[in-house]
């Protein structure tokens, strides 16, 4: 089946199908005029009706479905990522709770123009690998007078192919428990399909800055720190999923030009749409987080400290700027695509069927729904 009929199935809500459909079509059309003031920071300004949470908690969300579901491809990923992990050595005695999150599930719901198991599986080791990262050395628990050395010696793994003798290990040394998400990229070079080098130095670039993000963690959990809405949403543009999201075209099969995935006005859109997609992480990790011992980090946390309103409050009005963040990368990615290669719009629809697969994800994965 091909992405642009998967895309206009019958199962698509709202106007999903007409945007992708714009998007993926050789003379898109931008969308209908605008409801209300757009932009960033024009939700307030908004009259929209209270939203009914549904039984997890969670408001309604303006989002795409996902686009496909193939149970099949997505447990043999899954369990291809799980044995992977346990070969490198990550999550050791907690393989159980990896497996169950489904994070092979994950990849297929995102990248539903992919069946290809063997991409999809490289996918899904450089988001466990970043995942990793972040519960190891950031997450309550961790040790944030570590982090930086951490980061530094992952970094420094992956942007160094070989290092000069003066710096290497004396004897075999113990492998990190670890990985960074580079080595996987490395790995991935030499598997079929592989990417160009401009994809790889892409994902290098998008988890180095990821990296810089968790520093950012690592220093406001040192100092008990609760960040402002502000700051923390600057935060969440490069904590986020971009190095996922970014991988889209090399998943596809098809190379977006680094002059095009640079494009300031295509970074905007898609920095919208990684942050969104981090928001919907945000809403369904809340629980989880409840009950550990330093400061939580998610947007409704932080709105209901800083702005002080009800738990409640801070949820809705979370939900409010993911869908802002959201409808803004609609129109954007929209007007994107009239004027930009068949690569581009590809990647647009892709990053748009990343947040469909991202939020069915969220929404029924054991990580965040076990309690
Ligand atoms: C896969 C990837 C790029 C992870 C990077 C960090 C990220 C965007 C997260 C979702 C981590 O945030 P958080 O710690 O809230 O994640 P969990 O809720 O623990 O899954």
């Amino acid at each position: 089946m091909s992405l642009l009929s998967r895309m206009t199935a019958p199962t698509a809500r709202h106007d999903v199908a007409q945007l992708v459909a714009a998007l993926l079509a050789e003379q898109p059309r931008p969308r209908a005029v605008p409801t209300g003031p757009t932009g960033l920071g024009t939700s307030a300004a908004r009259v929209t009706p209270r939203r009914e949470p549904s039984s997890d908690g969670v408001p309604e969300l303006y989002c795409p479905p996902a686009l496909r579901d193939d149970p099949a491809l997505g447990r043999e990923v899954n369990d291809r990522l799980v044995d992977w992990a346990g070969e490198v050595g990550i999550y050791e005695g907690r393989l159980d709770h990896v497996r169950a999150a489904d994070f092979g599930r994950l990849m297929m719901l995102a990248h539903p123009d992919s069946d290809d198991p063997d991409r999809l599986l490289a996918a899904g080791k450089c988001a466990l690998a970043e995942w990793a990262t972040d519960d190891y050395y950031c997450d309550d628990g961790a040790d944030p007078e570590q982090l930086g050395s951490h980061l530094a010696r992952r970094t420094r793994r992956s942007t160094r192919p070989t290092s000069p003798s003066a710096t290497r290990p004396r004897g075999r040394r113990r492998c990190a428990r670890t990985p960074s998400a580079s080595p996987c990229a490395r790995r991935w070079s030499t598997s079929p399909g592989t990417p160009e080098p401009s994809q790889l130095a892409r994902l290098r670039h998008e988890v180095a800055v990821l990296f810089v993000a968790y520093g950012q963690e690592g220093s406001w959990r040192s100092r008990g720190h609760m960040p402002t809405v502000p700051e923390y949403l600057a935060h969440r543009q490069i904590n986020s999923f971009l190095p996922c999201i970014a991988l889209a075209d090399a998943v596809g099969g098809y190379a977006l030009t680094a002059a095009e995935y640079g494009d300031p006005r295509v970074r905007r859109a898609v920095t919208m749409a990684a942050t969104a997609a981090t928001l919907v992480n945000d809403l369904y990790s809340m629980t989880k987080e409840h009950g550990t011992s330093g400061v939580e980090f998610n947007l409704p946390t932080v709105i209901a400290d800083r702005e002080r309103c009800s738990p409640r409050e801070g949820i809705e009005r979370s939900a409010e700027v993911h869908d802002e963040l959201v409808r803004t990368y609609e129109v954007e990615a929209a007007a994107l695509a009239l004027t930009g290669s068949p690569q581009l719009r590809r990647f647009l629809a892709g990053v748009w069927a990343w947040l469909g697969g991202n939020r069915a994800w969220h929404s029924g994965s054991p990580r965040y729904n076990s309690a």
